[in-house]
C-alpha cells in the first residue's frame, strides 16, 4: 500500500516537472521569436523610406522584417522594389504582394536587411546556416548599407563563441572532396559536407552547389585574409564570412529591447 501511495506520487511529480519543462521551453522559444520580431521592426522602421531598392535577406529572422515592410507598404502608402537573395525571400515577397525586383533592373540596392548566424565584435558575419549565403552577399555587394537583424544568441565577441556548426562554404559538386581536404590542411578544423534533412544525401543550394561547414579551431584567424585564400580555391564559389560588409546590427533581447552595433 505504501509503496503504490510512493509510485503514485513519484509519478505525479515527473508529469509535473514534463510540464513545467515543456512551459520553460516553449517561453525560450517565444521569447527568441520576440526577440527576432523586435530587431526586425525596429530595423524596417529605420531604414526602409518610399521609392528605395530594398534587398530582402533570407532566413527566419527576414520573416518578421518583410512582414513589417508589407504593414508599412499598406498602410503609409510606400513604393518598395524588393530584390529577393534566395528563393525563400522571393517567395516572401510574392506573398506579400510587395513589388518584386531583380539586379538587372536594380543593380544598385539602397538597404539590404539581413540576418546573419553570428556577429563578432568587429561585425564580421558568419552566414549561411540556411544555405542562402552566395546570393546574400552578391545583393549585400550591391548594397548602400547592409543592415543585420537577429536575436540575442547571434551577438558575440569572437566568432565560433556562440555559433557552434562553422562557417558554410558554398561549393560546385565535382570538387567538394578536395576543397574539404585543401581547407583543413591550411587551417585545421573540420570540413563536413551539409546533409540534407528530408532527403538522402547533401543539400543542394537555390544555386545548384553544396554546402561545406567547416568547423573551425582557431578563434583568431584573420577573417578577411581565410576567406580571401578560400575563395582563390577552385570550386569553392563563396564563403559565408561576410566581413567589412554590415553597417549596423540589431539585436533583439528577450525584454523585448533592441541593442544597436555600428
Ligand atoms: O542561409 C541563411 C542566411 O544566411 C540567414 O540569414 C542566416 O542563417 C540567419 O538565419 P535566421 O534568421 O533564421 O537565424
Amino acid at each position: 500500500m505504501l509503496l503504490k501511495v510512493y509510485a503514485a506520487t513519484v509519478l505525479k511529480h515527473s508529469v509535473i516537472v514534463r510540464k513545467l519543462c515543456r512551459l520553460y521551453s516553449s517561453s525560450v522559444k517565444m521569447s527568441l521569436e520576440q526577440a527576432k520580431q523586435v530587431a526586425a521592426y525596429r530595423a524596417v522602421d529605420e531604414f526602409v523610406t518610399n521609392g528605395c531598392i530594398f534587398g530582402v535577406g533570407s532566413g527566419s529572422t527576414v520573416v518578421y522584417a518583410v512582414q513589417r515592410l508589407a504593414e508599412r507598404v499598406e498602410t503609409e502608402n510606400l513604393k518598395v522594389t524588393c530584390v529577393p537573395t534566395s528563393f525563400q525571400a522571393k517567395q516572401l515577397i510574392v506573398k506579400h504582394n510587395l513589388t518584386l525586383g531583380e539586379l538587372d533592373t536594380s543593380p544598385v540596392i539602397d538597404v539590404t536587411i539581413d540576418g546573419a548566424d553570428e556577429v563578432d565584435s568587429h561585425m564580421t558575419l558568419i552566414k549561411g546556416g540556411g544555405g542562402c549565403l552566395l546570393q546574400e552577399k552578391i545583393v549585400a555587394s550591391c548594397s548602400k548599407k547592409l543592415i543585420v537583424i537577429a536575436d540575442y544568441t547571434k551577438d558575440s565577441v569572437k566568432l565560433g563563441d556562440r555559433y557552434k556548426k562553422g562557417i558554410p562554404i558554398e561549393v560546385v559538386p565535382l570538387a567538394y572532396v578536395p576543397i574539404q581536404k585543401k581547407i583543413e590542411a591550411m587551417y585545421g578544423g573540420e570540413v563536413k559536407l551539409r546533409k540534407a534533412v528530408a532527403k538522402a544525401g547533401p543539400v543542394v543550394t537555390d544555386n545548384g552547389n553544396f554546402i561545406l561547414d567547416w568547423l573551425f579551431t582557431n578563434q583568431d584567424l584573420d577573417w578577411d585574409k581565410v576567406s580571401n585564400v578560400i575563395k582563390m580555391i577552385p570550386g569553392v564559389v563563396e564563403t559565408g564570412l561576410f566581413v567589412k560588409m554590415c553597417h549596423k546590427a540589431y539585436f533583439g533581447q528577450p525584454e523585448g529591447n533592441v541593442v544597436e552595433r555600428q
